[in-house]
């Protein structure tokens, strides 16, 4: 069984895959981030280094989705290749932070992998308003995000709601995590872990 977790930057996703990876004793993948060779630089020139970074992260991803279908066991993963594609690299384009000739470039080689794999079983949305991704940001700490923009956030939002409202791939399960506190709130953890449950009712 393959689930995933999927929202904004600061949304709670590594929070939450690391959670129910221990509940339920699954196997968890996350991103690239700590190894990354782009990000940071990334983050200090984004029109210079956004196209060798979307390469990065999807042969990144691309790894991980035939490790999952290879391995046969239950894994949810932390961001998936959708995103790469539908948001950041749609979203660099649109901020003419990537070229039209390097997004088609993009695009063609994200379309042939798109064939080899297959959604998840389960996305689970973690959807947050841009205030409440500010905050966690800034408490995470990752020196190089500090330069991350209100509007960057934002264009991200309105990217993943346009995604999340068309996503038709697979079962579907969204947390608005404004309203709850997962983290210190067992009450508020048992809520997510029930809706997974009734999502994925004769998978366990
Ligand atoms: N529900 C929550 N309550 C309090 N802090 C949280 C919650 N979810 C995440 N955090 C904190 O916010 C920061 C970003 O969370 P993280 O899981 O790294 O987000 P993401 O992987 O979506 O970018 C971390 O410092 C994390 O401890
Ligand atoms: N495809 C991507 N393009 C640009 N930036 C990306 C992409 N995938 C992840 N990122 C960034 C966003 C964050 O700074 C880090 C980690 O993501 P997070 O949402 O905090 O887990 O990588």
């Amino acid at each position: 069984m393959h689930i995933a977790v999927t929202g904004n930057i600061g949304a709670g996703k590594t929070t939450l895959t690391t959670m129910l990876s221990k509940h339920y004793g699954w196997d968890a993948q996350f991103e690239d981030v700590d190894h990354n060779p782009y990000l940071e630089d990334f983050y200090a020139d984004m029109s210079k280094w956004s196209f060798a970074l979307q390469i990065y992260f999807l042969g990144s991803r691309f790894r991980q989705v035939k490790e999952i279908r290879e391995s046969g066991k239950n894994i949810i993963q932390d961001r998936t290749i959708y995103e790469d594609a539908h948001i950041f690299a749609e979203n660099l384009n649109d901020m003419n932070l990537l070229s039209d000739r390097d997004f088609k470039n993009y695009e063609a080689v994200f379309t042939l992998m798109k064939s080899f794999i297959s959604a998840p079983d389960l996305l689970i949305y973690l959807k947050s308003d841009v205030p409440n991704l500010v905050k966690k940001i800034y408490k995470r700490g990752r020196e190089y995000e500090a330069s991350i923009s209100i509007e960057y956030l934002s264009k991200l939002n309105q990217k993943y709601e346009k995604w999340i409202s068309n996503y038709t791939e697979g079962k579907l399960l969204v947390i608005e995590v404004d309203d709850i506190d997962f983290v210190e709130k067992p009450e508020d953890f048992g809520f997510i872990l029930e809706k997974i449950e009734a999502e994925l009712n004769g998978l366990f």
